[in-house]
């Protein structure tokens, strides 16, 4: 391991010993080859070994204010890092960016982060080329810093109703920005309260009279000396959160604000000197830049599970309480069975999600590059999965952080056991870049519309024709993949019956989609979950993997494809065989019995598995999951940082206490 320490909780050497595969391999089948994994470790290196990058206190210390300063202070040191980077521009820039290496450094979050997870993204997908040339060299450079603001006050998922306005004027040749209410102000985009001097504003288009639809717009905000907010800029902080206290989320509002015609990004939609407006070849290619943040959102929130889950499952090899046997030494609270059933699923989870996430990863880079060449075939399939993947690993990824603390105990509790931060980044993701029951919503109108259709792309394929497979219980993993399948199907087919029985009884169609959404949403969950498994169950198929690395790998998938099953019975009796047949209890009992047996053989590679994630302790971040498993005497340590235990006397005794215990009451 990169940080051997001379010290190392005896239980944990233990769990270490005879390792049955190679740690390394998996490491590098996470990093994607060994040349990946040792630039990786180098940049660790170079980014951590700066002293200047260390915390002087745990940030939760600070107020809100020094905390943004602090955080500001060392985002613009890391981009100076960036010159001299072994690991050379962009992959460091990737790195920093992330839940993992980026996260070391700036714990409550990158005041930096918007201006290159949407900023720099907008300008690519929504700008000319001359538009590209005139800004990306200055966003590069970071002569300029920006934010995409989009959500206002009154409306975040209905983009269509955006009230935001930019009204053509052809005399000036200018667009009009106005906030016609306060609803309309520009409420959450991250960075735009202190950091961004300019920012890709959506807003709704008029021009020649006629409102066109929302379109993204380059506005710059504040002086590029001063800082100060332009003269019909209103801008300011929306003040703390849950999480990401440090990314200043801003409102923004325009009083008559203009900029010239040439402002509006022009690469799908234009609008001519005298007004005229030239229509996109198609009016989703705006939200384009929504579509790449919910892919990188999946891989991000894998790389936090991961820190949880190696918080979780070290800390409970350390960790002993209770009796198991009586009369014995107090357990490893992982050998409890019901410890396992706790961690084992979130652990099997963390590869299920990366696969899937490296799916779309290239679905969406062929799609991309389609679409730059004119082609949109694949846009329907992309925004489907996108949707669906964003949505099942935030909202998988969140319960499962949240199990992580919850088996931690009382010491997961703690701010330094890292557990707030890292769920509060997790559950961001739920609702950020499409609240996750609005984009089932969007998948679920995918499934109905091929299956209806009979028509749709690669990942919505199984919808076509008849289903074929075995019809009863099959216990290989292609037997269970199938019976997933055969679930999603099941499903859409009940919610298109559904929406057919409302038709039956009159209703328009936008009612009979508001009764049917129950059904809707589970029917796009289902479809998404078989999306992983499959993704899971085929990767290991592949692929140059040692005897033993497959063997453990492959446990893995067969726990989580049969937990989530378990999780998700009552589905089964959608499945229209099993009506009939009864089968739902023999699947049942038959799964359980297998997924028991494979937690008992889980069990005893568990912190061998999170030992290959590799992750260092600078990036847990928590004195329960560090790699030498000193707990205790590192809980100790942090607590000795708190402001309260610089005296043994707080003033506040004196002030107010003692008054009152004085008082006679
Ligand atoms: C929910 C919808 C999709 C609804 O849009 P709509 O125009 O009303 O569309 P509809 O009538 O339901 O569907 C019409 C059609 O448009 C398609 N479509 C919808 N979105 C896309 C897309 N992105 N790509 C490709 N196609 C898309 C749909 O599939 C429909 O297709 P169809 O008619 O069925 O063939 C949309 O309004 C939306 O995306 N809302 C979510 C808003 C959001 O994601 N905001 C993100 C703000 S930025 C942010 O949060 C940054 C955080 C980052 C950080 O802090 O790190
Ligand atoms: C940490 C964070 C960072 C963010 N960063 C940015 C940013 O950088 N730029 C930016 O522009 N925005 C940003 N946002 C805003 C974010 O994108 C929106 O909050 C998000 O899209 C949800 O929209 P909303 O807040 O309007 O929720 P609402 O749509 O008001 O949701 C409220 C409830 O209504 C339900 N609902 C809404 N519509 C429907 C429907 N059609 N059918 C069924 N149920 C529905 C939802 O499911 C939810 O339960 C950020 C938000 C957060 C939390």
């Amino acid at each position: 391991m990169s940080q051997k320490e001379t010290y190392e909780n005896p239980d944990l050497k233990k769990e270490r010993q005879n390792c049955p595969f190679n740690k390394e391999e998996i490491t590098n089948l996470l990093d994607g080859g060994k040349e990946k994994t040792a630039e990786r470790k180098q940049l660790e290196n170079y980014i951590l070994s700066d002293e200047q990058l260390k915390d002087a206190v745990p940030m939760e210390y600070l107020s809100h204010a020094d905390k943004y300063a602090e955080e500001l202070r060392k985002a613009c040191l890391l981009m100076h890092k960036l010159e001299n980077s072994p690991a050379g521009q962009v992959p460091t820039l990737r790195a920093l960016m992330g839940a993992g290496l980026g996260s070391a450094v700036l714990k409550e979050g990158n005041p930096l982060a918007l201006h290159y997870v949407m900023f720099i993204p907008a300008l690519m997908g929504q700008g000319t080329i001359d538009q590209q040339a005139k800004w990306l060299a200055k966003a590069y450079n970071l002569n300029i810093i920006g934010t995409y603001a989009q959500t206002e006050l009154g409306h975040g998922t209905f983009l269509r109703g955006l009230e935001t306005t930019a009204t053509y004027d052809p005399n000036t040749q200018e667009f009009v920005l106005e906030s016609p209410s306060l609803t309309a102000y520009k409420w959450w985009p991250g960075s735009l309260g202190k950091t961004a001097n300019y920012a890709v504003v959506m807003a709704q288009l008029y021009t020649k009279g006629k409102c066109e639809g929302t379109h993204p717009f380059m506005v710059q905000l504040r002086d590029e000396e001063t800082h100060e907010p332009l003269p019909g800029i209103v801008i300011g902080e929306i003040g703390p959160k849950l999480g990401m206290n440090t990314n200043d989320n801003g409102y923004l509002g325009f009083e008559k604000f203009r900029i010239p015609r040439d402002q509006l990004l022009m690469k799908h939609s234009q609008v001519l000197e005298d007004g005229t407006y030239v229509k996109p070849t198609n009016s989703k290619l705006s939200y384009a830049t929504m579509v790449f943040v919910r892919v990188v959102v999946c891989q991000d929130v894998t790389t936090n599970l991961r820190k949880a889950v190696t918080i979780a499952t070290r800390y409970s090899c350390v960790r002993r309480q209770s009796e198991l046997k009586p009369g014995d030494r107090e357990p490893q609270v992982m050998d409890y069975q019901a410890q396992q059933n706790k961690l084992l699923p979130p652990l099997a989870a963390t590869f299920a999600f990366q696969l899937a996430s490296d799916h779309l990863w290239n679905l969406y880079n062929t799609a991309n590059n389609n679409i730059e060449q004119g082609d949109l075939e694949l846009l329907p399939d992309l925004h489907g999965l996108s949707c669906a993947l964003k949505a099942l690993c935030s909202s998988e990824g969140a319960n499962f952080v949240e199990v992580c603390r919850q088996s931690c105990g009382g010491h997961g509790y703690m701010a330094c056991s890292n557990f707030p931060r890292i769920y509060g980044q997790v559950t961001a993701a739920e609702t950020y870049e499409g609240e996750n029951t609005v984009l089932w919503l969007q998948v679920a109108r995918y499934l109905v519309k091929t299956r209806k259709e009979q028509t749709g792309g690669l990942s919505v394929k199984y919808l076509i024709g008849e289903e074929k497979g075995p019809k009863t219980v099959d216990t290989t993993l292609e037997g269970i993949v199938h019976l997933y399948r055969r679930t999603a199907v099941g499903l859409v087919d009940v919610a298109i019956a559904e929406l057919e029985k409302s038709g039956r009884k009159g209703e328009a169609p936008h009612d009979a989609w508001n009764h049917a959404a129950v059904y809707l949403i589970k029917a796009a969950q289902a479809h998404a979950r078989l999306f992983v498994v499959e993704s899971f169950v085929n990767s290991l198929k592949v692929g140059n993997l040692s005897a033993p690395v497959r063997t453990v790998l492959s446990q893995l998938c067969e726990l989580f494809i049969i937990y989530w099953l378990l999780e998700r019975s009552g589905e089964l009796f959608f499945v229209r065989q099993f009506i009939k047949k009864r089968l739902v209890t023999v699947e049942f009992q038959v799964r359980t019995l297998l997924y028991v047996k494979l937690l008992a053989a889980i069990r005893p590679q568990a912190v061998n598995l999170v030992d290959s994630f590799d992750l260092r302790d600078e990036i847990l971040a928590s004195p329960l999951g560090c790699w030498d498993g000193n707990v205790y005497q590192r809980l100790f340590d942090e607590a000795a940082k708190s402001p309260l235990n610089q005296s043994s006397v707080h003033e506040s005794f004196h002030k107010y206490l003692k008054p009152l215990l004085k008082s006679n009451l």
